[in-house]
């Protein structure tokens, strides 16, 4: 059987009047897969998961997710913002703003009620469905974010550098939710970060893209088993290779650009 691409995107442009910021992008991202895309700061990667996601229009290249060209916003894909303060609405309870998106689903408000509670338990805030967002830490909010993506049963989630805005603590601790949900419940993840040691620990493959305007470098294996932990994966030599290998072809371009 060959494995089937559940995103397929080839030679994606766009520009923002006459800045060019994606030149060339082309990528196949396989069902089951977590990928991770890492790039300078102002790469584009943001402008990159809009136009993944339907949310703007590109120059030209084809999208196509679960084999359907993306002219808006697909019914298989999530996606999940840095910003949490503006993805959620405040004066919505977290088990609303989590239901909310079902209203666009053909399903029964039963079943709905259903989802909103199976993600909110799965991201660990069953205690705290009635409460407003901002009664919630930034880590939680984000929980409430992620469980609104995963309500919706996306095939395909994309999350655009989720955890930049929360402690380094909480950190470590969404992306281990990130791991164990990726794994339970076998979804495809394209994961935008600029940490490196975040796209390592995360990624089964990691995408690095140059400065604008913007190609892929490189795409490299991460040959580290699963379940992935903290510390003892990050003690390892295949961990140390690859942090240098990725940090320099980030820093090579950097060169180059000189
Ligand atoms: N709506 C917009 N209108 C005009 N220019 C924009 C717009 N959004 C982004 N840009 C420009 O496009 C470039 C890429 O921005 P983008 O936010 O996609 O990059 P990024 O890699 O996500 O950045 P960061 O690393 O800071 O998150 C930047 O030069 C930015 O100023």
């Amino acid at each position: 059987m060959t494995e089937q691409a559940i995103l397929q995107v080839d030679g994606l442009r766009k520009s923002y009047g006459s800045e060019l910021v994606l030149a060339d992008i082309t990528l196949e991202v396989f069902e089951g897969e977590l990928v991770s895309i890492v790039g300078p700061s102002g790469c584009g990667k943001t402008t990159m998961l809009r136009c993944l996601g339907g949310l703007m229009p590109f120059d030209s290249g084809t999208v196509r997710v679960a084999g359907e060209d993306v002219t808006g916003p697909p019914d298989t894909l999530g996606i999940v913002f840095q910003d949490y303060s503006r993805s959620l609405l405040p004066w919505l309870s977290v088990a609303e703003n989590v239901r909310l998106p079902l209203r666009y689903k053909p399903i029964s408000k039963k079943e709905a009620a259903e989802r909103t509670a199976e993600a909110l338990a799965s991201v660990g805030l069953s205690a705290h469905l009635d409460k407003k967002p901002w009664q919630l830490s930034g880590g939680m909010q984000q929980r409430v974010a992620i469980a609104r993506a995963l309500a919706y049963r996306p095939r395909l989630l994309l999350m655009d550098e989720p955890f930049a805005s929360v402690d380094a603590q909480t950190r470590v601790e969404l992306e281990d939710l990130t791991q164990r949900l990726w794994s339970e419940r076998k979804m495809t993840i394209g994961f935008v970060t600029h940490d490196i040691d975040e796209a390592i620990y995360l990624g089964g493959r990691i995408v690095v893209l140059t400065r604008t305007p913007t190609t892929i470098r490189e795409v490299m294996p991460v040959d580290l088993p699963r379940p992935r932990e903290q510390i003892a994966t990050k003690a390892t030599e295949t961990f140390a290779d690859l942090r240098a290998s990725v940090f320099s072809a980030l820093g090579h371009h950097q060169e180059a650009a000189r």
